[in-house]
């Protein structure tokens, strides 16, 4: 191992967004709620089960690209919307319409909260670049650009392979493995010498199924177990355990 943690032959490390650089998975997961929760309880009445930003948050939604996040956790309560259009308004019981509400909500908390960033991530990207390796942003997030921007950290990586570049490709997301293979392809490595890091489980199923030479759990939430059952190489709380922050 080198001594930022890594297998010698790494020669890349293609990093997660929210809840890996930034602080902004609970944000999702907040925004996720209060639509899930409104468009239960104007399907169902006060007497709906609301969604739980934890778990449901974590099974069905977390990692995943924004339209796939609403129909696997609607499908999970055996619910199944028409698709829609893009420009469906926020209200529209449409997949697309639901996406659109969350994004309206997510953009909202994120004008009066701020983004933040973890510290201990931003100061273990400029070792590893340091060290010669190359590196990617791969997010399902359409809005990675700008949460990027927010906290300057744009220059930290080499590629950016996120929602917006996902869908002009036409490639599937999280849990699927192709934004990642994408990220190593643009970089110039192949898999085995790249290392994911992910706090979604739908993020680790990818580094798992992708073949990829490293697979970092970040622990966020309290679910170490569950990152290495899918996947996690090694679990981390934060990325200064790797090393690098000297
Ligand atoms: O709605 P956006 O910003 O395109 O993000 C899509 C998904 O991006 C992922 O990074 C988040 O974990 C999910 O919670 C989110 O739903």
């Amino acid at each position: 191992m080198t001594q930022l943690g890594l297998p010698e032959d790494i020669q890349a490390c293609l990093f997660d967004l929210d809840g890996v650089v930034t602080r902004t998975a609970v944000v999702h997961a907040a925004a996720w709620k209060e639509t899930f929760d409104a468009f239960l309880r104007e399907r169902e009445g006060d007497g709906f089960r609301p969604f739980d930003a934890v778990a449901d948050y974590d099974e069905y939604v977390d990692g995943r690209p924004r339209a796939d996040g609403v129909r696997t956790f609607l499908a999970s309560r055996g619910i199944e919307l028409p698709e829609g259009s893009p420009d469906d308004p926020p209200d529209a019981p449409t997949v697309n319409g639901v996406g659109n509400r969350k994004n309206v909500l997510l953009l909202e908390k994120i004008r009066t909260q701020g983004v933040e960033a973890y510290e201990g991530t931003l100061r273990y990207i400029e070792a590893v670049r340091a060290q010669g390796l190359r590196t990617a942003i791969v997010s399902s997030s359409a809005n990675t650009r700008d949460v990027l921007h927010s906290i300057g950290a744009e220059p930290l990586f080499d590629v950016r392979i996120d929602g917006v570049v996902a869908a002009e490709r036409g490639l599937p997301g999280k849990p699927h493995p192709d934004t990642f293979l994408a990220a190593a392809q643009d970089l110039g490595v192949e898999p085995k010498q790249a290392a994911v890091f992910e706090d979604a489980l739908a993020g680790m199923d990818a580094g798992r199924s992708g073949h990829f030479g490293y697979v970092v759990g970040v622990d966020r939430v309290g679910q170490t177990e569950a990152l290495y059952a899918h996947g996690a190489d090694v679990v981390v709380r934060d990325l200064a355990e790797l090393g690098g922050g000297k």
